[in-house]
């Protein structure tokens, strides 16, 4: 134990997945998954569909918790602990790693109120502290100018980018460490989509954020590390530059140059 607890202590690693294994029943989803995200980078998940990926990401925040039939071997290392230790306190770990999903979720209320919703549920009351952190919250997801004028309308009428930037407000509200990014920008136009990515470039000075996406372009654009997934493996996982210039395996060659997924 003790020299595993040492090797995710590693100044730099923000999460250490150790041999891991996950099923769903008797379906084995992922097959020894080794892999260490350095702090403040983006590190991006590709490959084709159903190899693994958003399972992989969710098991990171233990969403998969009370997926029916879910079960998962081997170790996740995040800020020094298991994260499937029984000990964990699993609304801490959802503080500390948050999450945004393909299409964005805002809660039906006012843009103010989904920003404060967290801090709130954390026992923050005061307004005066609540106003700062919405509005810094929203700045920092770059929609502070687009909304500070109507912060009491709902969320709803906001557009389909907008939406995605209020839901990032939403996590780094309750300033997390690491934020985890399944298929951020997939139902965006280019446009806001570029707007994300800029965003992702922003963010990872002060967090650390794993992606899932589809697009070899945007993983190109943002990422500093990729991994390659392949039936429910890890196949390659380099510098980001590296992998897509000079892939070691020909599944990625393969995959990366569209010869199949
Ligand atoms: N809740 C579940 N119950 C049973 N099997 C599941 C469940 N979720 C995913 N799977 C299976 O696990 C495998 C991996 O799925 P996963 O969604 O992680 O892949 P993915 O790479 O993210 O795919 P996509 O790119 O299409 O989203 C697939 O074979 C899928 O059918």
């Amino acid at each position: 134990m003790m020299t595993l607890l040492k090797q995710a202590t590693e100044k730099d690693t923000a999460i250490h997945a150790q041999h891991v294994n996950v099923f769903y029943n008797d379906y084995q989803a992922l097959h020894q998954i080794d892999l260490e995200v350095k702090r403040n980078q983006v590190t991006a998940l590709i490959g084709p569909s159903g190899c693994g990926k958003s399972t992989f990401l969710r098991t990171l925040n233990r969403m998969n918790d009370q997926v029916p039939g879910f079960r998962v071997e081997g170790n996740i290392f995040i800020e020094n602990q298991q994260i499937y230790d029984s000990k964990i306190d699993i609304v801490n770990l959802r503080k500390n790693v948050g999450m945004v999903f393909q299409r964005a979720n805002p809660f039906p209320m006012s843009i103010y109120d989904n920003v404060a919703y967290g801090p709130r549920i954390h026992g923050i009351k005061r307004k005066k502290v609540l106003d700062e952190i919405v509005e810094k919250s929203l700045r920092y997801a770059a929609l502070w100018d687009e909304v500070k004028d109507r912060l009491h309308a709902s969320a709803i009428g906001l557009s389909g980018g907008q939406q995605q930037r209020l839901v990032i407000a939403r996590v780094l509200a309750v300033e997390p460490a690491i934020i985890l990014m399944d298929e951020p920008a997939s139902a965006l136009d280019p446009i806001a989509t570029a707007k994300i990515e800029e965003l992702m470039l922003e963010l990872k000075k002060s967090y650390t954020i794993v992606v899932v996406t589809h697009s070899m372009q945007q993983a190109a654009r943002v990422s500093d590390q990729t991994a390659f997934f392949l039936n429910g493996k890890i196949v390659e996982f380099a510098e980001t530059k590296k992998l897509f210039t000079n892939p070691q395996f020909q599944e990625t060659e393969d995959y990366i140059s569209g010869r199949f997924g």
